[in-house]
């Protein structure tokens, strides 16, 4: 499918593999061998930039620093300014995005054996669930930095639906960062190069869109869950779900660019919202096979990962509710592995759109349209 808000979602994709390497599985439970210590050693090295890494070993308690405009790299983050706070700048972001606060960053680097629950007990179905995943101690500050340093985007598309042009107002904020697997960016972020040859900048034409590197502070998550997932990852979606009202529709993410069998990474924090699952309708002559509906309540930290024939099969969605926790505002995070650039045309189509930025405003609790930026009124 390629919107995740038209009512009507398409059941019948048919797969094709686009040179792509298969997506790893990953076998949770026995993949590590040696010492705890040591197992962990060698993860946190895995998962940690060359700055973390020298921070990780030379801690010392650093003074409380004041935010500057410094712009690093987009992509290697540089050594820190003294009295200033990381960013990572690039000239598609509305502002710069600071880099996570030293408790928070610590505390995820950490979190590289975290052990999933698998659901696998229905046809088509493989789910790996982390509860949580981003530990209890700091899923609140990352949540409230994400809300308040993210740039948000409220996208209106047109679908032709029975002949007719309908608009469609995506019910949520939405934000996107990433690349397909077959471009590369290069030089801090400046330049998008062939994956193939990275001497090789990409033909103008290659993207209609603008794609946008993602900022240090989501990619030490996609780096962490990479490590305990097994599985590459180069996109980062954002959902901002701001009041029980926000949603999202029954859809699966099967998308031909995601390649077969794509491998989602879905993380909650904030508001606890049921998460739904059905089984698809069988096609054609198929038998319907005996599923039961699910609903997992996702809490803050939470994480699922859905892999293997679970986007072919299965539908999932985050219905609206009724007042409750819904109102505090959910954020949820998901990491994908795009293939081919109309996956990441697709995304940035339905996840930043043409339309102008919102940032949340902490006195007035919500999202605003950011001044200068062309938000309709
Ligand atoms: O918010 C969620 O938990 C689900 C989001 C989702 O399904 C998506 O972005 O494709
Ligand atoms: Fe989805």
């Amino acid at each position: 499918m390629t919107s995740r808000d038209e009512r009507g979602t398409k059941h019948n994709a048919q797969h094709t593999t686009h040179n792509a390497r298969s997506i790893g599985r990953s076998d949770h439970q026995t993949r590590w061998n040696g010492s705890y210590k040591e197992r962990l050693f060698t993860l946190v090295v895995a998962t940690m930039s060359k700055r973390t890494l020298d921070a990780f070993f030379s801690r010392a308690d650093s003074p409380k620093r004041t935010r500057t405009n410094a712009t690093s790299s987009a992509i290697l983050p540089t050594a820190p300014v003294a009295g200033s706070i990381q960013t990572t700048n690039h000239s598609t972001y509305p502002w710069p995005v600071p880099h996570l606060p030293g408790r928070v960053t610590e505390e995820l680097e950490l979190q590289v054996t975290a052990q999933g629950k698998e659901i696998k007990d229905q046809p088509h179905l493989d789910l790996l669930y982390f509860q949580p995943f981003i530990p209890r101690s700091i899923e609140r500050e990352l949540f409230t930095f994400l809300r308040s340093e993210l740039f948000f985007y409220r996208v209106k598309y047109t679908i032709k639906r029975f002949g007719k042009e309908t608009l469609i107002n995506t019910p949520r904020f939405t934000t996107v960062f990433g690349i397909d697997e077959t471009s590369r960016f290069f030089n801090d972020g400046t330049q998008i190069v062939e994956a193939s040859d990275l001497s090789k900048p990409v033909r103008k034409d290659k993207y209609k869109c603008r794609p946008r590197p993602i900022p240090e502070c989501l990619d030490l998550l996609r780096r962490v869950t990479e490590a305990n997932t097994n599985t590459k990852y180069n996109f980062c979606l954002v959902n901002y779900y701001a009041s029980g009202s926000d949603s999202i529709s029954f859809h699966s993410d099967d998308e031909r660019f995601l390649g077969p069998d794509p491998a989602i990474a879905s993380f909650t924090l904030g508001a606890k919202r049921d998460f739904l699952m059905k089984h698809k309708p069988p096609k054609g002559q198929e038998p319907k096979p005996e599923t039961r509906d699910i609903k997992i309540p996702l809490a803050s930290g939470d994480m699922v990962l859905m892999r293997g024939p679970t986007q072919s099969n299965w539908l999932h969605s985050i219905p609206k509710r009724k007042g409750g926790e819904a109102e505090k505002g959910r954020i949820n995070i998901t990491l994908r592995r795009a293939m081919i650039p109309a996956g990441t045309e697709n995304y940035y189509r339905y996840n930043v759109g043409e339309g102008g930025v919102y940032k949340w405003d902490d006195s007035k609790r919500e999202m605003l349209p950011w001044p200068g930026s062309n938000v309709p009124s």
